[in-house]
């Protein structure tokens, strides 16, 4: 019996000696049980992969951004002091909120499966009265012409077609899929009713949108690819997939049943942040399209912004004229992306060919995004980018081509509403990134100590536990 006790008691001295080795082994033990995907997965995410580790440390993005002029502090700089302020004021004139759009869902590629979960899935349409007169034409509103659910005031503007508009004219964009000079279908939206945010498209079927954009029209080039032009359209449409998810972060259904809607740090960390090439694409398509919004400052300057509404016009008019001749943008950053270095080689001419080929698959993949509003915007932004695509490669400093730059209505409002798009997108990366980071590390080890904590408890009964019989 003594020898039992003795035995015992050795035992339980045993366990208390090697108590802090044995926390260690659980420490290391409940770590390998979350990066085996057992645990939350916010926590084997964070553990899992190594590359996507950035525990405590500030993302800063410093130096130029690559293929660009450009320097990050000062796109920070200018965005936040110059760029931001002006395209918030902007879109929200007349002239600049009404976006005409095809929203009929008829992708070319395969059958619809439109996955929206949410209302806000939906776009809310312009009744006639709304949009600005200028913008339709008189007996437009005909009984055939009917909106996504069915409603008359589906209207469709032709109006462009007639009125002399002082640089709006129809032409359609070679970069973009959608027939810009064919009204039919289309309708007017406010932009400004309808923001680009969370909608509950997910899933399989806007899994398979990205799939293909990225799979067969702008395959990731290999790293140490000197090419610029075989890393321009990747870097461009990934620097765009950052602006939207950053989007749906930012504003987010927290809570459906009390529709509470706010930040979501964890999608913007897990679907952004961790991803340093996402970021530095964010930049490269923000100097990409600016560059492209400088280059045509002559023409936006000149352009009749006429809605009817003669004070908001005059509005839209001079804010472009800030943005575009803006002396701090000027002298910070006054060629922002050089798009001359391009093409120059012997093959110049057939990869842009292709190039613009598979932009204009990408644009037609749009027609297949089964969420309305995510359509809505989806549209806008590769018409804003084809836009800047045409800006810059279709016309040349000199017109040497002999191609004036043309630009219609439609697609001024895109390109500006893009960059409006990532200027917000620069902004809560730039003042916001280390704080979403850090919340995410804090919930992290939030719940790692709490892990490790009920471990310990649970370790402690057992010893106790085993000490209490021991002394029985
Ligand atoms: C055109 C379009 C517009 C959309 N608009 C909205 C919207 O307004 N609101 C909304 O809630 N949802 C929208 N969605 C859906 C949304 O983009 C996501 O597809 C959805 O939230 C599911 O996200 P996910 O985590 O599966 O990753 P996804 O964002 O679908 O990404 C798919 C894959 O692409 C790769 N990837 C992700 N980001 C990048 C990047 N920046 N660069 C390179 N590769 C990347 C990754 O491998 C990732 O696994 C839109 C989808 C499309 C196609």
């Amino acid at each position: 019996m003594k020898t039992e006790i003795y035995e015992k008691e050795k035992e339980n001295r045993w366990l208390r000696r090697k108590w802090p080795i044995v926390g260690i082994i659980i420490t290391v033990f409940i770590a390998t049980a979350l990066t085996s995907g057992r645990g939350a997965s916010e926590i084997s995410l964070f553990f899992r992969n190594p590359d996507s580790c950035h525990c405590q440390v500030s993302q800063k993005y410093t130096g130029i951004v690559e293929d660009c002029c450009c320097d990050y502090e000062t796109v920070n700089s200018i965005n936040g002091e110059v760029l931001y302020p002006l395209l918030q004021e902007l879109v929200t004139t007349p002239f600049f909120r009404y976006f005409k759009v095809k929203l009929w869902c008829d992708c070319p590629f395969w059958p619809n499966d439109g996955m929206c979960r949410l209302r806000d899935c939906s776009v809310c349409e312009c009744p006639e009265n709304e949009f600005p007169e200028p913008f339709k034409k008189p007996g437009i509103l005909s009984a055939h012409l009917m909106c996504q659910e069915e409603k008359p005031e589906a209207s469709v503007d032709r109006t462009v077609d007639n009125r002399a508009f002082r640089g709006w004219i129809v032409t359609d964009n070679p970069w973009t899929n959608d027939d810009e000079t064919d009204n039919d279908e289309m309708t007017y939206v406010n932009l400004q009713l309808n923001p680009e945010r969370y909608t509950g498209y997910t899933g399989p079927s806007a899994r398979k949108i990205w799939d293909a954009v990225y799979s067969e029209n702008c395959p990731k080039y290999s790293a140490g690819e000197i090419c610029q032009e075989k890393k321009v359209l990747y870097k461009l449409i990934s620097g765009l997939h950052s602006s939207i998810s950053i989007h749906i972060a930012a504003d987010y259904l927290l809570d459906e049943v009390t529709n509470q809607w706010g930040q979501n740090p964890k999608l913007m960390h897990d679907r952004i942040l961790r991803y340093p090439d996402r970021v530095q694409n964010l930049y490269f398509t923000y100097l990409f399209v600016l560059r492209a919004v400088m280059k045509a400052a002559n023409y936006l300057e000149q352009a009749e912004y006429n809605t009817g509404n003669n004070e908001e016009d005059l509005k839209s008019q001079s804010l472009i004229r800030q943005l575009v001749h803006n002396p701090k943008l000027q002298s910070s950053c006054p060629l922002p992306f050089d798009e001359a270095k391009l093409w120059q080689g012997q093959s110049g001419p057939e990869l842009k060919q292709n190039i613009q080929k598979q932009f204009k698959n990408i644009s037609a993949l749009m027609d297949c995004v089964g969420c309305e509003k995510c359509r809505l915007w989806g549209k806008l932004q590769i018409l804003g980018l084809g836009t800047a695509l045409k800006i810059l490669f279709s016309v040349d400093n000199n017109n040497h081509q002999g191609l004036p730059l043309q630009l219609q209505r439609n697609e001024v409002i895109a390109l500006l509403n893009l960059l409006n798009r990532l200027s917000e997108s620069i902004k809560v990366v730039h003042e916001s990134g280390d704080m979403f980071v850090n919340s995410v590390d804090r919930q992290i080890v939030d719940a790692a100590s709490h892990e490790t904590s009920k471990w310990q408890n649970l370790w402690k009964s057992i010893a106790s536990l085993r000490l209490g019989k021991s002394l029985i």
